[in-house]
């Protein structure tokens, strides 16, 4: 028996949703597969928890300086592990519960719980039934990768996930990785009052960012305590006793660091092993990404595919931008293009870290005739009122055009502060068309038109 669809969209995660909900509006039959939770990653075991968590920790950071500010506090700060869980369990659950509820209500989507396979480039099996449709959309995102490395299997090693269930507080968490997941859950659990190391085997943190940003990253974490050991080359687990030694052969420091958890977060693998994908003739790059053209299509022209698993953005916005530009083309007569995106993200250490364009690394390379400016966060007056002084702003622009290349912004509400350069250069606008702007007083934001008033040729 196969039920007939129009489209099939495969996997509830952050594109996949609208997009079933777009079709069904505009009269089309959907079937929405989902094998696990709605909201996928991000909602889930992402974005997120992760945050909520984050606030949790920021809240423990502030009551720890709580005396700098004059504020004086009954006794000892302390953590409630379990009331930290239920907040961030309770924020995941809201969203998924409200996910729901708009699907309920959607007609023409049918929802399929199971793990979906391609029988044949028009069939899905889920469970033993078949669906058929003449087109399909996947979104079925990514897992975190776990390395084959020796003893890895002897031990309890948590991820993104199974992380996000504990209820206590680890002792010593040592974290594998020194990018984004690995340093936002190192900071997070050192200001809960673990003991935390952060075992990366390159020789920087967030390797992606210019060396200057690393640094800065790796000063502000080691001040609250985070050790490091980097150039970690041949990492290996043993179990001893309740704890795990963690083999990381640096060149300097002891050969092992022991903790009691162990956190691996050393990069994420598109789920699209298990899905039949030979059987529907759809094409991966060598680690498994779909490749798709820049309207999101695969080499089968009836099959698209969208978010993580295409491996052109690891991030929520822009799997649901993936979602836009598929609806665009489809529904709307838009002709949006993945290429009309610009790079963007921000890394919720605190201070976090915001990102837009290149990197003053990508600028040099690109052969272009650039200008570059600089200020550090301990000259931006609301940063020094806010007790909150760390990192700098780093800004790129194109001398020619007189365009912004890029920006890095390390420091106090990093993460809105870079939406200002990001708007400008959606707009198309001169960087002479901020440094006219007014800006409002206190704020971070206010020192960008100064900044840009500052550029001096990057030598
Ligand atoms: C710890 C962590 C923190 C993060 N923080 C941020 C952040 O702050 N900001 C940000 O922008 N991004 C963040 N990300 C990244 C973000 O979560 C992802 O980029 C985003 O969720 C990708 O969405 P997606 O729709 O591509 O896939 P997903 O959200 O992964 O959804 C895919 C869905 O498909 C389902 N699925 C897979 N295979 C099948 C199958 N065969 N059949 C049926 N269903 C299937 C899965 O169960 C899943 O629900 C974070 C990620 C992690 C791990
Ligand atoms: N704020 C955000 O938007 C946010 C937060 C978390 C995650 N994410 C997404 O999740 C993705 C995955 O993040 P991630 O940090 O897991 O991966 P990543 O690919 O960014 O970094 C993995 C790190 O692990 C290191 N590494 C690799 N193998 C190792 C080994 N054997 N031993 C020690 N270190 C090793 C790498 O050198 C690298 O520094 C990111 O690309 C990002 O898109 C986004």
């Amino acid at each position: 028996m196969s039920a007939a669809y129009d489209a099939i969209v495969v996997g509830a995660g952050q594109a996949g949703p609208p997009l079933a909900v777009r079709l069904a509006n505009a009269g089309q039959r959907v079937a929405l597969i989902e094998r696990k939770f709605l909201g996928g990653t991000c909602v889930n075991t992402g974005c997120k928890p992760t945050k909520t968590m984050v606030a949790s920790a920021y809240a423990a950071r502030m009551a720890q300086r709580a005396a700098d500010y004059g504020v004086v506090l009954g006794g000892a700060v302390g953590m409630d592990m379990r009331r930290v869980k239920a907040r961030k369990d309770k924020v995941t659950l809201d969203s998924r519960k409200s996910l729901r509820d708009w699907l309920d209500g959607a007609k023409n989507v049918t929802f399929v719980e199971g793990h979906a396979r391609f029988r044949s480039p028009t069939e899905i099996e889920v469970d033993g039934k078949v669906l058929s449709a003449g087109k399909t959309f996947l979104n079925v995102g990514g897992r975190a990768v776990v390395p084959d490395l020796p003893g890895v299997t002897d031990i309890n090693y948590l991820t993104n996930s199974s992380i996000l269930e504990l209820d206590e507080l680890p002792r010593h968490l040592v974290v594998v990785g020194g990018s984004y997941i690995g340093l936002e859950f190192a900071q997070m659990f050192r200001r809960f009052g673990s003991e935390v190391t952060v075992v990366e085997k390159g020789p920087r943190l967030a390797a992606r960012e210019d060396e200057d940003v690393s640094e800065a990253i790796r000063d502000i974490l080691a001040r609250e305590g985070i050790a490091f050991r980097l150039k970690a080359e041949c990492i290996r687990f043993r179990r001893q006793g309740s704890d795990i030694a963690v083999g990381v052969d640096c060149t300097d420091g002891s050969p092992e660091v022991v903790g009691s958890h162990v956190l691996l977060a050393i990069g994420r693998r598109p789920n699209t092993d298990d899905l039949g994908l030979d059987a529907a003739g759809v094409e991966t790059d060598q680690r498994g990404y779909v490749k798709v053209d820049d309207e999101l299509r695969t080499n089968v022209g009836h099959i698209w595919a969208m978010g993580d698993c295409n491996g052109r953005g690891a991030f929520t916005h822009t799997a649901y931008n993936d979602y836009e530009i598929v609806a665009a083309n489809l529904l709307d007569g838009d002709r949006r293009r993945l290429s009309d995106r610009f790079p963007c993200y921000a890394l919720y250490t605190d201070p976090p870290l915001g990102r837009v364009g290149m990197t003053e690394t990508e600028a040099r390379k690109s052969g272009k005739n650039c200008l570059i400016a600089t200020i550090a966060m301990t000259r931006v007056g609301r940063a020094v009122e806010r007790g909150e002084t760390e990192g700098f702003m780093k800004l790129l622009v194109d001398a020619d055009s007189r365009r912004i290349l890029g920006a890095s912004i390390l420091g106090a509400s990093g993460d809105e502060v870079v939406h200002g350069i990001l708007d400008l250069m959606y707009a198309g606008a001169k960087v002479d068309t901020i440094v006219r702007s007014v800006p409002i007083h206190p704020t971070v934001s206010e020192f960008l038109p100064t900044v840009f008033g500052s550029l001096k040729p990057l030598t």
